[in-house]
């Protein structure tokens, strides 16, 4: 794996407030990242380090081979951002706006159209001025916009709050060509289910502390919570006779039976239970969420 961003030991203090403390991790070309926490964990902060907006109070960053608080042209063109609320020049068309932060970026904008029809947003729009646009558009050519230059890395904050669900899954459709083509894709967000299947790793902040960092089923290694396992049996007048593990169902009106099993526990029960599947009517397994999983992690925490 060809490593795009690193932070080690990076910590970022504003006055007497500790935004981001001691967080060390490495970004992926081809991989999209989930970086999840509460409001006020540090999120936006760690994304102003990468961009190289600000610079870290203790530790250090390299995005693309290079310190981004340096400015080096070459890096910043290979880097795009969306930030949590786009603001355009209302005057400006989304045409003429793209053009702008071209020349900002000093690439060329050879095929705007292109650009426009990759984020949905319609060609007759793309001459309208931006105050006629609805918050959606906006955030469409936000994206675009961070698209400029084709970049290496792609730091989305909140990117898809705004849009309706068809053009969310036009947005991850996106990142998804934007993973194959070797891109690393950041992603703040607090829309956890959205990103369960999205990401192929979750990094989660609390209170400017990384907490967890890795794949889903990583994280659910770690959590050790349990699975989920309901069953409707054939025999509608029967219960669950399994008990591997200890195993209690529960339920049982609608016909429907669950219980929880540890890990340890799930694939010798699932192999007790299909041992005669003409006992079954239905049987379903649900892993922890990553919902539950932010929740497990973030209860590990202390207060303060
Ligand atoms: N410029 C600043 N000056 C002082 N404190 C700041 C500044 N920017 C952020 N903070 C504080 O740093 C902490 C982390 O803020 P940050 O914006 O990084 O969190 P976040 O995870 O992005 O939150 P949200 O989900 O609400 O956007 C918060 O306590 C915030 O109030």
């Amino acid at each position: 794996m060809t490593a795009t961003v690193s932070t080690a030991g990076v910590s970022k203090r504003y006055g007497a407030v500790q935004a981001v403390k001691d967080v060390s991790f490495t970004l992926n070309a081809g991989e999209t990242i989930a970086l999840v926490g509460h409001n006020g964990a540090g999120k936006t902060t760690l994304i102003k380090l990468m961009l190289g907006l600000i610079r870290p109070t203790t530790g250090t960053i390299s995005v693309l081979g290079e310190d981004p608080a340096r400015g080096d042209f070459h890096v910043r063109q290979r880097l795009g951002y969306l930030p949590e609320s786009v603001s355009f020049h209302m005057a400006l068309t989304g045409r003429e706006t793209l053009s702008f932060y071209a020349r900002l970026k000093r690439v060329t904008l050879s095929s705007a159209d292109a650009l426009f029809e990759r984020v949905g947003l319609a060609q007759e729009a793309a001459d309208r001025p931006v105050r006629t646009y609805s918050k959606g558009m906006r955030q469409r050519l936000g994206l675009a916009q961070a698209l400029l230059g084709n970049p290496r890395v792609l730091l989305l904050d909140e990117p898809t709050s705004g849009l309706d669900p068809a053009l969310r899954r036009n947005f991850y459709d996106l990142i998804t060509d934007l993973r194959a083509a070797g891109a690393t894709v950041l992603l703040s967000s607090h829309a956890l289910t959205e990103l369960e299947d999205r990401a192929d790793r979750v990094i989660i902040v609390d209170r400017g502390i990384k907490i967890a960092d890795g794949t889903l089923d990583e994280l659910r290694g770690i959590a050790r919570l349990p699975t989920r396992i309901g069953v409707r049996l054939a025999d509608t007048g029967a219960s669950p006779g399994w008990t591997r593990g200890g195993t209690e169902w529960k339920g049982g009106a609608s016909g429907l039976f669950e219980a929880n099993v540890a890990p340890e526990d799930k694939i010798a029960l699932l192999h007790d239970m299909t041992a005669d599947p003409s006992l079954l009517a239905a049987l379903s397994v649900a892993e922890p969420t990553l919902d539950e999983l932010y929740a497990h992690f973030l209860k590990g925490q202390s207060p303060t």
